[in-house]
């Protein structure tokens, strides 16, 4: 019998190895909406080894990759009536790419401005017939989270990203969620942290069920009660035995959802349930083992709140097993076609026909900053489907929503020039301290890698300098 030789330095297993691989920046061109059919989601094309992308018409989205007298070039089709059998390229030019229309029928737009050829910019929206792309000339990515995605079936759950630095997140989180590890959800409000929380315990094969908590709900009188539940006739009322949040979530997962609004006295009497996995209920003399997974989540600042006092220092750190950052939507508008698809479906009338969009309604979806994130989205597309009087949703009906006036009051204003050099101070001595690597940065932090790339970019960080010394 004769053996493989195995290489020294690598592993058999090519996922685990594309996993390992320091994310590197590459440029990628996503199909973001099309705007009439948003039931064909989106899609991503790494553009590092190829030279030109045709694009054209064609029965269903395909892309395909052909190489030719030397030159590599990727084939993309897009089902649109509106979209010329040849309707425009991008051609590689120098360490940026560039647009060109092919003579199309019905135009090329790139920023709402019509085009026959122009250089690319990061974060350029190309709108082409009924449908919209973007150009994103470096994200963060790792040989998995580069290669090509369609994600057409509409089966796409809430751990479905097109963005490579978020599927490399979430794909670190899929495989904590099958260890008993505590999980803690960090994310502006509306980011989806609930519904990750769930995707986690569905993904953790612990058979009991999730028990989400409300902390802030927690009164202060009965915390113990409704936390660790009470036997019958501990105090008036206790007409019957309760188990309480903690019991009930025996064998599953307990969701602290909030938690940053957890009352001091709560921060203490969970702390001591997770250091000794038991509880007294109230009015009961013997501890009762508890088996629990706890995943918590809040949009409040933790570790400020935790430097102020106001936050127990010992529980963030039990909360903290793995902590995963949820990008605002405006981070992650290359998604916009998979969650329209699943929010359209949702909101859909039994009998109504399938709605979609007008390219002018599709655009605003895009170019919307969403500061309340993805269930600003959500509604927003409730009433617009509401208010549709035909198959498709226009401009006037988004803009109808009363939530686009919140927009201006509660966008972030861009930090002080101070502020600017304090952060950009921190991030040298984080990448110093880590040696290069973004996700040690992100990490400390608190924040998504991606967030880090955008800084380290903005303040002209060599990143290598770092990794070099190491
Ligand atoms: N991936 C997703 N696909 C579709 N809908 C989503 C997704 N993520 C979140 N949503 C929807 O967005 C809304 C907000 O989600 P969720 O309540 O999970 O956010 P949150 O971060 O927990 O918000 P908060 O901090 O305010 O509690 C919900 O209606 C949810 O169903």
């Amino acid at each position: 019998m004769t053996q493989k030789p195995i290489s020294l330095g690598t592993t058999q297993d090519p996922a685990r190895e594309a996993r390992r691989a320091q994310p590197l920046a590459r440029p990628f061109l996503f199909v973001v909406l099309h705007c009439d059919q948003p039931a064909l989601g989106g899609a991503r094309y790494c553009l590092s080894q190829i030279d030109v992308v045709h694009i054209g018409r064609g029965p269903e989205r395909v892309a395909s990759r052909v190489r030719e007298g030397g030159a590599r070039r990727l084939e993309l089709r897009l089902p649109d009536v509106a979209i010329s059998k040849a309707h425009a390229r991008l051609v590689r030019s120098g360490d940026g790419w560039a647009f060109e229309d092919a003579g199309s029928r019905n135009g090329s737009f790139v920023n709402d401005s019509r085009v026959r050829k122009v250089a690319l910019e990061d974060g350029d929206f190309i709108e082409l017939g009924n449908v919209i792309l973007r150009y994103r000339a470096g994200l963060p990515s790792s040989p998995a989270s580069a290669a090509d995605l369609d994600l057409q079936s509409p089966e796409v759950g809430a751990l479905s990203t097109l963005v490579p630095p978020l599927a490399d997140d979430l794909d670190v989180l899929t495989r904590i969620a099958r260890a008993p590890i505590p999980v803690l959800l960090l994310g502006e409000s509306g980011t989806g942290k609930e519904v990750l929380a769930a995707g986690v315990h569905a993904l953790s094969g612990r058979t009991g069920p999730l028990v989400a908590v409300n902390c802030g709900a927690l009164t202060a009188s009965l915390l113990e009660s409704q936390l660790f539940g009470h036997v019958k006739g501990a105090f008036t009322g206790a007409i019957r035995d309760e188990p309480g949040y903690v019991r009930r979530a025996n064998g599953g997962t307990l969701f602290l959802d909030e938690v940053g609004d957890l009352p001091m006295p709560a921060q203490a009497a969970l702390l001591r349930v997770l250091e000794v996995s038991e509880v007294v209920p109230v009015g009961g003399t013997s501890p009762i083992k508890v088996d629990l997974r706890v995943v918590a989540a809040t949009h409040k600042p933790l570790d400020r709140m935790a430097i102020r006092g106001e936050f127990r220092v010992d529980l963030q750190a039990r909360l903290s097993g793995h902590r995963h950052m949820l990008a605002p939507l405006r981070d992650r508008i290359e998604d916009m076609g998979i969650l329209v698809r699943e929010l359209l479906r949702r909101s859909k009338v039994p009998g109504a026909p399938e709605l979609g969009f007008t390219v002018e309604a599709g655009k605003l979806l895009v170019q919307q900053r969403w500061p309340l994130n993805i269930r600003e989205l959500s509604q927003t597309l409730g009433v617009a489907a509401a208010l549709a009087d035909g198959p498709l949703i226009e401009s006037a009906h988004l803009e109808s929503t009363h939530l686009l006036e919140v927009r201006h009051d509660s966008v972030a204003p861009p930090e002080s020039e101070e502020e600017g050099g304090k952060l950009r101070g921190r991030i040298v001595a984080l990448l110093e301290k880590h040696r290069g690597s973004v996700s040690g940065v992100a990490r400390d932090m608190g924040k998504s890698r991606i967030q880090i790339h955008r800084w380290v970019q903005r303040f002209s960080i060599n990143i290598d300098a770092y990794r070099a010394r190491s």
